[in-house]
């Protein structure tokens, strides 16, 4: 039995994963916790699971760290400055793993995947993602994700500057530009996730749509994390990718 502990478990993600936990045959739930004051009844944890926020999670990942516990994390707000904190935190605490999922959807995961595929093929990508309206951050991890990804592949195909004549722009208008890539972030009542990427060149267009229609949906990805991030060959890893073997 692997003993899992959650961290922001009267969340709306946290709560599904407590559920899942119970019913797994393989994995036994320590204790769910909803504050950094609690973290103690997670000690003897196998692996924390942490729904939480992007403000408190560095935090919350130094505790594990420092006591042995390895990690899974879908918490958002992972920009370069704090993957790099966090490689700083585990250098200090060999023997402790920690998995970082921007999207423990498995179709999320393929969506982000077939985006890095296409990018090289168009000269124009842009990256709409829309959520509830409770969301703290903006954009999306997913979005964040997508954009460097898309970024990378078409910096490693060589691709040409995107085309836009944009002169006079009311601030946002545009979007964010992550990595390069414009992120247009809608916050909208009755939705869950959801992403769409546009891809253009000269009389074609290619649009990769991906809906999670509720929060079960991301707990076989979950699970996956926490059956899988001890034995992981580095001590963080960001995506489910090498998981599922993409
Ligand atoms: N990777 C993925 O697949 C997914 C990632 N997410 C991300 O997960 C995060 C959480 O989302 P969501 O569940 O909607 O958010 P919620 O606000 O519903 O849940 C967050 C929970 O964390 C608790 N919390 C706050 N601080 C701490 C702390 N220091 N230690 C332990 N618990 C704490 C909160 O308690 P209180 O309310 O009392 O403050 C709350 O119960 C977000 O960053 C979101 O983007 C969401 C869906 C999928
Ligand atoms: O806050 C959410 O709900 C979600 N957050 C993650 C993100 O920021 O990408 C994953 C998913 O989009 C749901």
């Amino acid at each position: 039995m692997i003993k899992v502990g959650v961290f922001g478990a009267h969340g709306r993600m946290g709560s599904e994963v407590v559920k899942a936990v119970q019913e797994a045959a393989d994995t036994e739930l320590v204790a769910g916790i909803d504050a950094a004051g609690e973290r103690e009844k997670v000690r003897g944890a196998d692996v924390v699971v942490d729904f939480t926020h992007p403000e408190v999670v560095l935090d919350n990942l130094r505790w594990l760290a420092a006591n042995g516990i390895h990690a899974v994390v879908g918490t958002s707000g992972f920009d370069e400055r704090r993957l790099s904190e966090l490689r700083d935190i585990l250098a200090r605490h060999p023997g402790v793993n920690v998995l970082i999922a921007p999207n423990f959807g498995i179709a999320a995961v393929l969506m982000m995947n077939f985006a890095a595929k296409a990018a090289p093929y168009f000269e124009s990508t842009e990256i709409i993602e829309l959520h509830h309206p409770n969301k703290a951050d903006a954009p999306s991890g997913t979005a964040y994700r997508t954009a460097e990804l898309i970024s990378q592949a078409r910096a490693d195909a060589g691709a040409e500057p995107m085309p836009d004549a944009t002169t006079s722009e009311i601030d946002g208008a545009r979007g964010a530009d992550v990595a390069g890539v414009r992120v247009h972030a809608l916050r909208i009542q009755g939705m869950i996730a959801h992403q769409e990427v546009v891809f253009g060149t000269h009389g074609e267009t290619l649009t990769i749509r991906h809906d999670s229609m509720n929060r079960e949906s991301f707990m076989p990805g979950v699970l996956l994390g926490v059956r899988s991030v001890a034995g992981l060959p580095e001590q963080l890893t960001v995506g489910l990718e090498p998981i599922l073997g993409l």
